[in-house]
């Protein structure tokens, strides 16, 4: 299970005002994919890779979450927790998914038979697009590339 993560991470500093003149999510001048020139940084964390806790620009509250509000940033942390449970539970399921889709494909080659059945995949795109619509489709073909061929 995740941990738990604070409520929501703002903070307000409505008399602070910004160290740098970047514009509210960007992470102040010289970022760049080419390192600096010159000795090597200061030890400790990496200020571009540190993730921006909060920042208040002209009452304006830009948080992880994006948000411009406290209360918008709640919402949005617990339904990121939400989320994130529910990411896990499909990615359970996706591994579950695997495990029986390979008892099927050995059986089957251990019995002679081939290792694909199309006419079955197909059963199975239908069956998301009917339900997804047409990225349905595409999450069943990437669903059955990672249940295929591991046999
Ligand atoms: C699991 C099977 O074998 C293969 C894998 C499939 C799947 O992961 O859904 C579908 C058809 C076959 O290509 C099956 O025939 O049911």
């Amino acid at each position: 299970m995740a941990p738990a993560r604070p409520a929501a991470m703002v903070v307000l500093l409505s008399d602070r005002t910004a160290t740098s003149t970047s514009a509210p999510g960007r992470q102040g001048p010289g970022r760049s994919c080419v390192p600096p020139q010159g000795p090597s940084p200061a030890p400790g964390p990496d200020p571009r890779r540190t993730p921006q806790m909060s920042t208040t620009t002209a009452a304006t509250t830009v948080t992880d979450t994006g948000a411009r509000t406290e209360d918008a940033a709640r919402l949005i942390t617990g339904a990121r927790e939400r989320i994130d449970d529910l990411d896990g539970r499909i990615i359970g399921l996706v591994q579950e998914r695997i495990a029986v889709s390979e008892q099927i494909q050995r059986a089957r080659i251990a019995s002679g038979g081939r290792r694909v059945n199309l006419s079955r995949e197909m059963e199975i795109l239908t069956h998301y697009s009917d339900q997804l619509g047409k990225n349905g489709t595409v999450l069943a073909m990437t669903l059955l590339d990672l249940c295929r061929g591991r046999v």
